[in-house]
């Protein structure tokens, strides 16, 4: 295993990243967060706070997979959501980037959810999500969205315990989207087919449609 130091340095993608989802209206006023995990189980995540079409290498820290911070700028303090990104980490091997996004859709498709979960359309785009059936009966975990981020982390790894979900993502009720992927690239598609079945599933509510 290599030493932390010795690993390619995700803060620019990060930063890119951010740019892109903030453009698409995803990150607006500092919502949001994204991080990308070292071989050493260390984790960059965006500094708490920082608007994400501005992030430089001092917007970002460096935690441990216990949240405790290894590596940051003066007065930089790791996102209030790290919680979040340790759970998925620890329950997830294949997940190396976390995006987490507050989109519109993604906060009118949470009142869509029942028990805890939120069925997604049956679309060819799953695909995408690692779903390949022809007639897909896919759920998208749903948890409510507590004040106390610590308690949101603890359902969410009481839930991924019970259950592994099919795709790569889970909503916050009234709150957004959090995806995640092996790399960049693959945490960005994720979050995208996802965003995509949310703004379908709005225009289909809307138009009275079935799915
Ligand atoms: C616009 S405030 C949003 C925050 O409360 C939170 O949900 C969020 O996504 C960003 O928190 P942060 O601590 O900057 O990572
Ligand atoms: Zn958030």
């Amino acid at each position: 295993m290599q030493p932390a130091e010795l690993c390619e340095d995700p803060r620019a993608m990060l930063a890119a990243s951010a740019r892109e989802f903030y453009r698409r209206g995803w990150m607006l006023g500092t919502a949001g967060n994204l991080s990308a995990r070292l071989p050493d189980d260390s984790f960059w995540i965006t500094a708490s706070g920082r608007p994400k079409d501005l992030l430089t290498e001092t917007d970002f820290v460096r935690v441990d997979d216990e949240g405790r911070v290894l590596e940051a700028a003066a007065m930089r303090k790791p996102s209030a959501e790290t919680a979040i990104h340790r759970v998925i980490y620890r329950h997830f091997a294949e997940a190396r980037w976390i995006f987490h996004v507050h989109s519109v859709e993604a906060n009118l498709c949470g009142h869509f959810a029942r028990d805890g979960a939120l069925r997604l359309p049956p679309l060819e785009m799953l695909k995408g999500l690692g779903v390949p059936d022809a007639e897909p009966e896919v759920d998208l975990p749903v948890f409510p969205n507590l004040v106390d981020v610590a308690a949101i982390a603890v359902r969410m790894d009481a839930e991924f315990a019970r259950h592994r979900p099919r795709v790569p993502g889970a909503l916050i009720h009234r709150h957004g989207l959090t995806a995640w992927g092996p790399d960049a690239h693959a945490a960005r598609h994720h979050l995208e087919l996802l965003e995509y079945c949310f703004r379908y599933l709005v225009q289909a509510r809307s138009l009275a449609l079935g799915d």
